[in-house]
Formats: C-alpha cells, sequence, structure tokens
C-alpha cells in the first residue's frame, strides 16, 4: 500500500457515499488500514465549502455508522476536503487546486485513486476529463455498477475507459463479491472435499440466488428510475454471483486466478430467453417523487438462467430480486438431488446448501435426517453457521473490503471487461424485447407469473 494517498470521492454527497463509502472509509480509519498519510477529496457539482462537508461527513457517520465517538474523528475530519463546481473537460471546478493543495501537504509523489460514487451516465465524461486535466496517470480508478447502461453503452465506456486508463488501473466494484459469504462460494467449495465432489449436475439439481429487498427506491428515485432492476441487480450482482457458483476451479485463489476463472464461466451464460424472464412493478412506484408518471422501470426481476456448459447442463439457475418485497433476504441456495432410492417420497428441495449473504454472512446446511423415535420418519433440519462466530473472526463490511483491496491493488473481487461483455451479452435480449411489466403488490413476493416461472421447483424464500 502506498503510504500517501490522496482518495477522490465523486459523487461525495450522494446516496451511496453516504450510506457506504464515508462509513467504510471511517471504518478503515478505525481499524488503522489507510495509508499512513491521506486526505479524502469530496467532489460535486455544488460548491460545499470544506467545513460543510466536514459536517455532512459527521452527520452521515451519526446515521450510518460507526459513530465519529468511536473513533479518531477529530484525526479523520481535518484530512476531509471538498471541491466543487462539479469535473469535466470543459471545466475541472476547483479540484485541480484543491488537488494541489492535498500534494503539496503529503508531497508530489502521493498516489491518487479516484472512487466514481455517480450515475453510470456520468462515467465517460468524468473519465475524459480525468485524462484531459492530467489526473489518470499513475491513478487507480473505482468505477461503480453497472459499468454501462446497455451493451453498446458498455462497450463505448470500455473504450473510453481503456483510451485513458490502463486496464490495470480499472477497479470495477461490484460490492456482492466482497461480502464475506460470498467470497465462501469458493472457499467453502475448494476447501472441502464434501461440496468440491459434489459440485456439478450429477448432485445438484437446481440453484437460487434470491435477493428480495422491502426498501424502496424513495431517496434515489431518479437513479433507479434510469436504471432499474435488470440493471441495477441482475447483469451486475446476480450474475457475478452466479459466476462465483459456477466458475470452474481456479488455478489457485491468487487474484488474476480467480478473477480470471469467475469472469471465463460468465461467457457459458446462454442468453436469456425473454420467456423466461418476470418483470415487475410494485404498485405505486408511479405516485413517489421524482419518478415519472408513465415509468416503466422494471422493479422487480425473476430469471433462469442457463450455463452451456459440461458442469451445469441442463442445472437451471433461478434469480429472483425486487424492491418493497414482503422481507429482506440474500441467499444463494445450492439445492441437491433427492436420491430417488432406497427411501421412497423423500421431500423434494430438502438438501440444500445456503449462503446468507446479508450482514456478517451465515452458511446453513438443510439436511434430512431421521427423527428420533421407533418410526422411521425424516426430517430436515439445518445447521447454521454464522460466519461472525468462528474463531477470531474480524468481518468486514464489503465496502471496507473492496475499498481496502483498491489501495492495497489487489484485484481479484473487481470485475473485467471480457466478463462484462458476456453478461451484457446474456442480458441483451431481454433489453431488445422486454416481457410484459406486470404489477405487484407492496410487501409481496412479485407477479404471480414468477411463481410459475421457478416450475416445477418452487422459490424457497417465501412461498
Ligand atoms: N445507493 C446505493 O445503495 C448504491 C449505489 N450504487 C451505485 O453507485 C452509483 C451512485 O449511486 P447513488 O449514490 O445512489 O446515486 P445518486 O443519485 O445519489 O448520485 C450520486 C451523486 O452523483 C452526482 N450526480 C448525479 N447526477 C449527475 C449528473 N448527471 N452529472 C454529474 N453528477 C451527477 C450527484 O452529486 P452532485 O449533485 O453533488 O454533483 C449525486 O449526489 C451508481 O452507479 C449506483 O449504481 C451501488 C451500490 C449501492
Ligand atoms: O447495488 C445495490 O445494492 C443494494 C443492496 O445492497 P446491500 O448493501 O443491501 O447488500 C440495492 O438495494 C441497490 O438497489 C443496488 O443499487
Amino acid at each position: 500500500m502506498a503510504t500517501k494517498t490522496v482518495f477522490v470521492l465523486f459523487g461525495a454527497t450522494g446516496d451511496l457515499a453516504k450510506r457506504m463509502v464515508l462509513p467504510a472509509f471511517y471504518t478503515l480509519a478505525i481499524e488503522g488500514l489507510l495509508p499512513a498519510d491521506w486526505v479524502l477529496v469530496g467532489n460535486g457539482r455544488g460548491d460545499v465549502a470544506h467545513e460543510d462537508f466536514r459536517k455532512h461527513v459527521h452527520d452521515v457517520l451519526v446515521e450510518f455508522g460507526p459513530h465519529p465517538d468511536k473513533g479518531p474523528w477529530r484525526e479523520f475530519e481535518r484530512r476531509l476536503l471538498f471541491a466543487g463546481g462539479g469535473f469535466s473537460t470543459d471545466s475541472p471546478g476547483s479540484l485541480l487546486d484543491v488537488i494541489d493543495g492535498a500534494r503539496r501537504k503529503l508531497g508530489p509523489k502521493a498516489e491518487l485513486v479516484h472512487y466514481l460514487a455517480v450515475p453510470p451516465q456520468t462515467f465517460p465524461e468524468l473519465t475524459r476529463a480525468l485524462g484531459r486535466h492530467g489526473l489518470a496517470e499513475g491513478a487507480r480508478v473505482v468505477y461503480e455498477k453497472p459499468f454501462g447502461t446497455s451493451p453498446r453503452d458498455f462497450r463505448s465506456l470500455n473504450r473510453t475507459v481503456h483510451s485513458v486508463l490502463d486496464e490495470s488501473q480499472v477497479y470495477r466494484i461490484d460490492h456482492f463479491l466482497g461480502k464475506e459469504a460470498t467470497q465462501n462460494l469458493h472457499v467453502l467449495r475448494f476447501a472441502n472435499e464434501l461440496f468440491a465432489a459434489m459440485w456439478n449436475r450429477e448432485h445438484i439439481e437446481s440453484v437460487q440466488i434470491d435477493v428480495p429487498e422491502d426498501l424502496g427506491v424513495d431517496d434515489r428515485a431518479g437513479f433507479y428510475d434510469a436504471t432499474g432492476a435488470v440493471l441495477d441487480m441482475l447483469v451486475t450482482h446476480l450474475f457475478q454471483v452466479a459466476a462465483e457458483v459456477a466458475m470452474e476451479p481456479p488455478a489457485s485463489l491468487a487474484a488474476g486466478d480467480l478473477q480470471s476463472a469467475r469472469e471465463r464461466v460468465i461467457r457459458s451464460f446462454r442468453p436469456l430467453d425473454p420467456a423466461e424472464v418476470v418483470l415487475g412493478q410494485f404498485d405505486g412506484y408511479r405516485d413517489i417523487e421524482g419518478i415519472d408518471r408513465r415509468s416503466k422501470t422494471d422493479t422487480f426481476v425473476a430469471a433462469k438462467l442457463w450455463i452451456d456448459n459440461a458442469r451445469w447442463k441442463g442445472v437451471p439457475f433461478l434469480l429472483r430480486t425486487g424492491k418493497r418485497m414482503a422481507a429482506s433476504e440474500q441467499r444463494v441456495t445450492i439445492v441437491l438431488r433427492t436420491p430417488d432410492r432406497p427411501l421412497p417420497g423423500l421431500p423434494a428441495q430438502a438438501n440444500a446448501l445456503t449462503f446468507a449473504l446479508s450482514g456478517d454472512g451465515q452458511i446453513e446446511l438443510r439436511l434430512l435426517a431421521k427423527k428420533p423415535g421407533t418410526e422411521l420418519r425424516v426430517e430436515p433440519a439445518t445447521i447454521k453457521l454464522p460466519l461472525a462466530e468462528l474463531p477470531d473472526a474480524e468481518p468486514l463490511p464489503p465496502y471496507v473490503r473492496l475499498i481496502h483491496d483498491v489501495l492495497l491493488g489487489d484485484r481479484s473481487l473487481f470485475t473485467r471487461p471480457d466478463g462484462l461483455s458476456a453478461a451484457w451479452r446474456a442480458v441483451q435480449p431481454v433489453l431488445d424485447t422486454p416481457p410484459r411489466l406486470a404489477k405487484y403488490p407492496q410487501g409481496s413476493w412479485g407477479p404471480p407469473a414468477a411463481k410459475k416461472l421457478a416450475a416445477p421447483y418452487r422459490w424457497l424464500s417465501g412461498q
């Protein structure tokens, strides 16, 4: 890790910055995981005084934690600056001046890390502006997801990025890859022969990646209405998690090997059939302030994904996510086949390995076993392994882990253009010919068609 770093946070007063990035930065400070000397420069189109930005960060930490009093707030706040007036090829606003000031303090060799916590439509212009104003050389640049807003836009953005930056400078973040339980998809599997040996179509009947959310979109209506569930969650988080499940064994778990294995399997994702996709919009969505009254944006998507390779032939990957649903969960379930002999009549979908991704993460193994007693009765029972309870566990929230990886220069949990290109190819049919948008009541499990989509299986959460 460089000892001196100027961290530039574009979109510093936005939703992601307040919920995730600024709290992650403060957690890194508390844990002693930041470079020895650093400055964080917030950027935005408005003019915000340094003092007001510090107050904003303080308020954010009070609301989202860690509370300022839990760490070195006084020392932390004096390293926070704000550069207003936006940043574009035509005008750098006050960013160059503020960075010059930071470099005078830290020394000219301080490393630059840019974090683009802004809507994806703004990535190309900000990238060109980094090049134009001399802020790209030697810098690391973190792009939020989605990287692009359509397959064509992805290709264009990728060209722009590579005209300014070398691929080794680029960190495309997908925070689901930074979750502790997601990392166990490759670690548990490859560390235990029990799972390594059964990780194929012979033993696995189906896979579910289910991320219902009870929250809505009120705080980020503009962003969400221009994005929708397919781009916000499906082609991004759910596909990356599917790739984590489906990857072939990497040569090692070193950064390049792991990244390659995950990205490579996405090429085997069969383009989605719109007849196997359900799109929904919750009742009342169009009444939200900032949402188009005639919006056709999807707030729910369920899809059946097929992976065309020898390991997964015929195994459906059922993916589902939506806003304002009945519950908030993030569950990846590997459903095992039910032996057809010698015990007849066993319940379906009863043997399953689940990775619960939210919070610190949990692994669950649901097994059929003999119920103690005189009769031969088989019952499902669940063994739960909360990851935080492993000896000496120090679970890191995903943004903390991933920002730390950026500072270290470790790209293993970041996405690559070859994988993203394949992901966009797989989702293209749905963007070209979207299925009819079905309404669903708030607090439900989405449109009824999603239930039919799962048949002959059933969604393991909710219904
Ligand atoms: N919010 C979340 O929970 C998550 C968000 N993300 C990703 O993070 C990124 C940002 O999302 P989020 O923070 O929610 O979005 P916001 O709508 O809050 O936008 C963030 C900031 O971007 C700036 N901005 C907005 N529109 C423009 C524009 N047209 N030109 C230049 N700047 C603009 C604004 O700053 P200013 O007005 O100061 O210029 C705004 O505060 C997205 O790519 C999203 O996918 C990823 C994971 C979770
Ligand atoms: O990227 C996003 O992720 C969140 C869910 O993330 P988590 O922190 O709860 O794991 C989702 O709500 C949001 O719409 C999306 O942009």
